[in-house]
C-alpha cells in the first residue's frame, strides 16, 4: 500500500534547538497512526511542520506523492490536510449547524470569501453540516450555541469542524484532553470509526485509548524517533519500555 502522506528527513530548528530531528515517517491510507512521546518530544511541533502551522527547516513532505512542505497551511487544506481546530477556535455564539457550515465552506476558500457565491455552494455547505451533525451524534443540540455545549461535545464538534472541510488526513493533536471518563469512551470509538473514511494522526496521552485503536505508533523522544510500530510491538518494545513507557503501558508492571 503507498502511503497517502510521507515525511522524509524532516527537522524543525528554532534557533538553535531542535524540536524536530530528521523524522522519516509513512502514513498509511485508512489507517490510524498515533504519535507518543513525553511532554516537550516535538509531536505538536511535527503535526505543526505536517499541517504547514510552521514551515520545516530541512526535509520533504510529500502529499500523495506531491511535495507540499513548500506550500501555506490552507493550500495543504485545499489538497486534503485538516487539522482539528481548538475548542478556543469554535465560534461560541453560533449554533452547532452554523459552525460546521461555515467550516465546510472554509474548504472552497474563494467561495468561502465571495458573497456572490451561487447558492448550491452554501446548500453543499448545509448538506455537510447535517450530515456531520448525526455523525457526531448532535441531533439534539444542532440549533444549541456551541458554547453552551459540554467540554466532551465541544471536543467532538471540534473533530466534525476538520471533518467539514471533507480532508483525507486529519490530524488529532490530544482530543480527549481535559474529559471524564464518559466522554473519553465515546471519543475513543469515534476516533476508531474516522478511519473507515479518513486516515487520521493522532498525538494522545492516554495510553488505553492509543493501543486499542492505532494501526501504527511513532514513538517520539527529544525530537527524534524512539520505536515504531504496531501496538503489541510497542508495549513490547523493550526501550520504549525502558526509556519512559513502562509503566505508563503496563499499569506499572513493568
Ligand atoms: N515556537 C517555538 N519556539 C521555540 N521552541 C519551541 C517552539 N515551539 C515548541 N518549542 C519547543 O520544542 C520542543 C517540542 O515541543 P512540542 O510542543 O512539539 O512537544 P510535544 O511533544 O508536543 O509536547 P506536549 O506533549 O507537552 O504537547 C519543546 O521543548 C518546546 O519548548
Amino acid at each position: 500500500m503507498k502511503p497517502i502522506l510521507q515525511a522524509i528527513n524532516v527537522s524543525k530548528h528554532y534557533g538553535k534547538f531542535t524540536a524536530v530531528n530528521d523524522i522519516t515517517l509513512d502514513i498509511l491510507p485508512g489507517t490510524i497512526h498515533s504519535v507518543i512521546g513525553p511532554n516537550g518530544a516535538g509531536k505538536t511541533t511535527l503535526f505543526h511542520t505536517l499541517t504547514g502551522t510552521v514551515p520545516i527547516s530541512a526535509g520533504s513532505i510529500l502529499l500523495n506523492g506531491e511535495e507540499v512542505a513548500h506550500l501555506p497551511a490552507y493550500k495543504r487544506v485545499s489538497k486534503g490536510l485538516a487539522r482539528s481546530f481548538q475548542v478556543t477556535n469554535l465560534f461560541p455564539n453560533l449554533s452547532v449547524t452554523e459552525n460546521l457550515r461555515l467550516a465546510a465552506q472554509g474548504r472552497y476558500f474563494a467561495q468561502a470569501l465571495n458573497p456572490w457565491r451561487r447558492v448550491e455552494s452554501l446548500n453543499l455547505a448545509g448538506d455537510i453540516a447535517s450530515q456531520l451533525i448525526e455523525q457526531l451524534q448532535l441531533q439534539h443540540f444542532s440549533q444549541r450555541a456551541a458554547g453552551e455545549l459540554s467540554h466532551g461535545q465541544q471536543r467532538r464538534l471540534e473533530v466534525g469542524m476538520a471533518m467539514a472541510g471533507q480532508p483525507k488526513v486529519i490530524f488529532l493533536d490530544e482530543p480527549t484532553s481535559g474529559m471524564g471518563v464518559d466522554d473519553i469512551a465515546e471519543m475513543k470509538q469515534f476516533i476508531h470509526g474516522l478511519r473507515v473514511q479518513y486516515t487520521v494522526l493522532l498525538i494522545e496521552h492516554n495510553m488505553d485509548i492509543v493501543m486499542d485503536i492505532s494501526d501504527q505508533i511513532t514513538v517520539m523522544q527529544q525530537g527524534q524517533i524512539l520505536a515504531a510500530g504496531k501496538p503489541e510491538q510497542i508495549r513490547n518494545n523493550e526501550l520504549v519500555r525502558r526509556a519512559y513507557l513502562g509503566s505508563m503501558i503496563t499499569g506499572g508492571k513493568s
